[in-house]
């Protein structure tokens, strides 16, 4: 395709095959990014000419059977041989086994592997190495390794999600992927000296950057250990983009169809109103057209976001990080919740016809839900943004200045809120910088308390998860709103399109603190008579929006063939394309089915019930 931009590269390739999950999907999001990222220069020279053109085929296997989120638990091992200069990967238990990795069953022949690093009877944790586990030439299983497909999922049909296990396979010390740190680019020797404390080896087996295993099996720290989950990092980026893609998609079906379907009469012999009229309608899918744009401009953010902070870490300064952990793992949360349970409910508001598969939403749904599992389960996610958050309360505590979007955490929390008819946007941000920082400052508060009432520190946190929970929660939907409005402020917009935009951009602020009045109302920072303010601006801005719906969502541009749904047509031409569709199944290529000789006949004519024995032995 000649598409450098892998994000682009990845939406070309959905609309070519949208939401059907390709079987090459790891080898692109995975396989290829990790290579890019964590290789010594002497192994993307070996390894990306040939990933690239299609003669090594990847994924990236790293979950067992036993382990997922807890990656220090994994027990596959690669233990560093200094007599061969190899190391042996095991798979010593059965839990041990990698199971769930994309691609892997029958498609990969190649993957990158996490195991635990063991040299010199010692024990350095997770890193990733290079296995090919199917022959080059003829596909066939290479020796030591069993490999196969896990069986039928939720969806990912066309994906051969699989399992994998080693028997003492021996790969060479050159497979392990390490890439040599640049830190400003540092001449060779130098770079030499900055890490290899006990002896030059050449080059091309140096492995550096984050850690390195000399010939003799002597093992340098990396940086930061955390630097091998960087991979990670850069799918969480990315699935922000891809949960607002499928939420907006979503929201274009059901509102194209809900501007097309017109359903009961509004009163005694009037005529049937599109359904798009009916306030409840507007209540349940105008939220999610706000939230969709809300998602798409996270998205952005975060992606730019994990762009620079790489291009920082790649100089060696790792710095922001931390910060990079708890936005995308956070974010990569708040947006795949969001869009699951957006899409869900697009699909509800189209009827029967939302049930088909037809109407292009069952497909999206199970394309984004599994995004609240992998690459880091929800919860799991937004404890780690939790985490983070709590370091940077003690910090506001002691005075310290916080880090851009994190500087409303220990705010003066003994203020009422601004909020007037008018609803402002600025009065939007100050509601949800409120609720986050008393939520963050709640959920310290509790640590503290159990900690002083005689907790340990793992006992404290288990015992506050909840409300740090919330707190992670609350930070991340104060992202998406303060984002947003930052955008409407910021964009050199048009008048009309800032009106339209503003009321979208409101709703999405307005809505949000409904939904969630009590941790807005619970410390009085609201009062009933703005809650009133909120309910009726909420109600006003439908009016406001219903016009300008249809084109709200035709601004996503997302062509037929992307949607594939008979119910989101642009034409709007529904009913005649399910009839179509109906007519096309296979089962109507011809008029009495099979099974009728072999099941129903004998129900119903059992007199005749030899003939069905004689098609029975067709
Ligand atoms: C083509 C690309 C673009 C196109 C768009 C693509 C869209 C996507 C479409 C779908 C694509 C692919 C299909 C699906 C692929 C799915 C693949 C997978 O699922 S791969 C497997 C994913 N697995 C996980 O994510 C495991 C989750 N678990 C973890 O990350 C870790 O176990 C943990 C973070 C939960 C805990 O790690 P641990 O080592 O135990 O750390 P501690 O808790 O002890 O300490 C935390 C400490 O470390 C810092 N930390 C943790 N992680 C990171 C990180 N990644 N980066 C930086 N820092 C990190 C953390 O901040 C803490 O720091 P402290 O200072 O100590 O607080
Ligand atoms: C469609 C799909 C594709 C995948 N592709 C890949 C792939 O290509 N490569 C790969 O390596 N993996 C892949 N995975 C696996 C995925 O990364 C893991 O499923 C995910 O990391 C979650 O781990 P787990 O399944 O062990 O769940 P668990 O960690 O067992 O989670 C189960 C429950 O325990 C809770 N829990 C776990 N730990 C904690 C904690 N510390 N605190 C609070 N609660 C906790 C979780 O919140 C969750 O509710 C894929 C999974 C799916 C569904």
């Amino acid at each position: 395709m000649g598409i450098t931009d892998m994000q682009e590269a990845f939406y070309y390739r959905e609309c070519a095959a949208a939401h059907e999950n390709s079987p090459l999907g790891l080898h692109y999001a995975m396989f290829l990014p990790t290579i890019n990222k964590q290789a010594t220069p002497e192994q993307k020279k070996k390894w990306l000419p040939l990933a690239e053109n299609y003669k090594m085929i990847g994924t990236y296997a790293q979950t067992e059977l036993g382990h997922g989120t807890f990656i220090r638990g994994l027990e596959t091992t690669a233990t560093y041989d200094p007599k061969t200069k190899e190391f042996i990967l095991d798979s010593p238990t059965l839990t041990s086994k990698k199971y769930w990795p994309g691609c892997l069953g029958k498609t990969s022949n190649h993957c990158v592997v996490m195991a635990q690093l063991y040299t010199q009877g010692k024990s350095h944790g997770p890193h990733m190495f290079m296995v090919q586990i199917r022959s080059m030439e003829d596909h066939s299983v290479l020796p030591g390794i069993e490999v196969g497909v896990i069986g039928n999922k939720f969806g990912y049909g066309t994906n051969d999600n699989g399992f994998l296990s080693f028997d003492k396979l021996r790969i060479p010390r050159e497979n392990m992927l390490m890439r040599y740190s640049q830190v400003g680019r540092i001449p060779r020797e130098n770079m030499l000296m900055r890490y290899s404390q006990v002896s030059r080896i050449p080059r091309e087996n140096m492995l550096m950057r984050y850690s390195q295993v000399h010939e003799d099996g002597t093992y340098v720290k990396p940086q930061n250990a955390k630097l091998a989950y960087g991979s990670m990092v850069l799918i969480r980026s990315s699935i922000v983009s891809d949960a607002a893609r499928g939420l907006a998609q979503a929201c274009v079906i059901s509102i194209r169809y809900s501007a097309v379907r017109r359903q009961t009469e509004a009163y005694p012999g009037g005529e049937e109103p599109q359904i798009l009229d009916y306030q409840t309608q507007q209540y349940r899918l105008f939220p999610l057209l706000a939230s969709a744009y809300s998602l798409q401009l996270a998205g952005k953010y975060v992606f730019n976001t994990y762009l620079e902070v790489n291009d920082q870490i790649e100089k060696g300064n790792l710095e922001s990080m931390p910060e990079l952990h708890a936005l995308s793992a956070g974010l990569k949360a708040f947006s795949t919740y969001e869009a699951s349970a957006g899409i869900e409910v697009c699909r509800i508001c189209c009827g029967g016809h939302g049930y088909s598969q037809a109407s292009g939403l069952p497909k999206i749904y199970v394309d984004v839900v599994p995004g609240c599992t992998y690459e880091g389960e929800n919860t799991v996610m937004m404890l780690q943004t939790a985490r983070y958050l709590m370091k940077c309360y003690s910090r506001a505590k002691q005075g310290q200045k916080l880090p851009g979007f994190v500087q409303y955490i220990g705010q003066n929390l003994n203020k009422k809120s601004c909020m007037s008819e008018e609803v402002a946007l600025g009065c939007l941000v100050m509601a949800y910088e409120h609720r986050a920082a008393r939520l963050v400052e709640a959920a310290a508060m509790r640590m503290q308390s159990l900690i002083q009432g005689g907790k340990k520190q793992h006992e404290a946190w288990n015992g506050s998860s909840v409300q740090l929970f919330w707190a992670a929660k609350a930070h991340c939907h104060l992202f998406c709103v303060k984002n947003f409005v930052d955008a409407i402020q910021a964009k050199s917009l048009s008048s009309k399109t800032v009106t339209v935009m503003k009321s979208v951009c409101q709703l999405y602020g307005v809505h949000g603190i409904l939904e969630n009045l009590g941790e807005f109302m619970q410390d009085g920072f609201f009062s009933g008579e703005q809650v009133g303010y909120l309910q009726r601006k909420m109600l006003a801005l439908f009016e406001n929006i219903r016009p300008n719906a249809v084109a709200l969502v035709d601004a996503f541009d997302y062509p037929d063939m992307v949607l594939g749904s008979c119910l989101g047509r642009y034409d709007g031409q529904v009913y005649q394309a399910l009839y179509d569709y109906a007519k096309s199944a296979p089962m109507n290529q011809t008029e009495i089915h099979s099974t009728y000789y072999k099941h129903l006949k004998p129900l119903i004519n059992p007199e005749t019930t030899s003939d069905a024995m004689q098609f029975a032995k067709l």
